[in-house]
């Protein structure tokens, strides 16, 4: 299996304060990879020092294979605030994007427009928020990388943009083999898009595997109230609330839970998210005292 972004020991720091710490990932080629974590948590820090835009204060980044370079024509970038040029036509962004990059694909940046419904002439100053995300995407994606990286591109969007942006990138995915890794506060979107999941939270990875993988292994029990210490070999406790009668945890777990004193049940990728969440801001060690008293 290539990877697609490797990181090892990765850490950005601005003065004291730590944007991304210790960040070791390898991220397979070709999947469709979803980043999620809560506001600061360093994911648009992942994704410039992943093109290069932001250099590491330690530790190492590799993407396909390479020190990542600004401005590479393997890898595509749209930032968050889909940056494009006011004064330009959307029709002057793709003359320009031909233009600038040798492997541009014409056919595939007119059929998306078209598809999206933008107008070629309509100057980009005057597109909505949505429509500017539309065409920096395309402008992104006709380049043909190998490696698209998006920060939230689908804040701005409508519902039904939304559905057929996340549609959109699939295919390009399926059909050209392209690697994407996005940002997103949006979870239910992810999972129906991505097969691989990376959730940072407060500059840390704390979990990142395939999604398969992490729907197959978590797991919620929920039983008569007990001490958390005495879970069973190798099951990792990822949140626990408690109160004076009952446990409630999320746990990891390759193998199956053979306790039957608990109910077992399957969480969603929201459920994995969010426990992953709040487990790491102490909110289940909180919940353990409020039950105690
Ligand atoms: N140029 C900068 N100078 C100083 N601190 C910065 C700078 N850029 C980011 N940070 C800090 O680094 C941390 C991570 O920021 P980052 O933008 O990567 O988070 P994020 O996960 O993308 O957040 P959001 O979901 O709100 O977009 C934050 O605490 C932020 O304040």
């Amino acid at each position: 299996m290539t990877s697609a972004l490797i990181a090892e020991g990765l850490s950005k720091r601005y003065g004291r304060r730590f944007a991304l710490k210790d960040c070791t990932l390898d991220i397979p080629a070709g999947h469709v990879v979803g980043l999620v974590g809560p506001n600061g948590a360093g994911k648009s820090t992942l994704l410039q020092l992943a093109c290069g835009l932001l250099g590491p204060t330690s530790g190492r980044i590799e993407v396909l294979g390479a020190r990542p370079a600004s401005g590479s024509a393997q890898v595509g970038f749209v930032a968050q605030d889909t940056p494009v040029y006011a004064n330009l036509s959307v029709a002057d962004h793709l003359r320009m994007g031909a233009h600038l990059n040798p492997s541009w694909d014409t056919g595939l940046a007119e059929r998306r427009i078209a598809q999206v419904g933008l107008d070629p002439a309509q100057k980009a100053g005057k597109l909505s928020g949505g429509q500017r995300a539309q065409l920096a995407l395309t402008v992104a994606a006709a380049k043909r990388p190998n490696l698209l990286l998006l920060d939230e591109p689908v804040a701005a969007l409508d519902p039904l943009a939304r559905r057929n942006f996340l549609q959109g990138l699939m295919e390009l995915a399926a059909e050209q083999g392209m690697s994407i890794v996005m940002s997103s506060h949006l979870v239910a979107d992810l999972e129906r898009v991505c097969d691989h999941l990376i959730v940072l939270v407060a500059s840390r990875v704390r979990v990142a595997g395939d999604v398969d993988d992490l729907l197959a292994t978590h797991h919620r029990l929920v039983g008569r109230r007990r001490d958390t210490a005495n879970l069973g070999t190798g099951q990792a406790l990822i949140e626990q609330s408690h109160t004076a009668v009952q446990s409630t945890l999320v746990v990891r777990s390759t193998a199956p839970i053979v306790d039957a004193s608990w109910q077992v049940d399957r969480l969603d990728l929201e459920d994995i998210v969010l426990a992953y969440m709040s487990g790491a801001t102490g909110g289940g060690s909180d919940r353990v005292l409020e039950g105690q008293r």
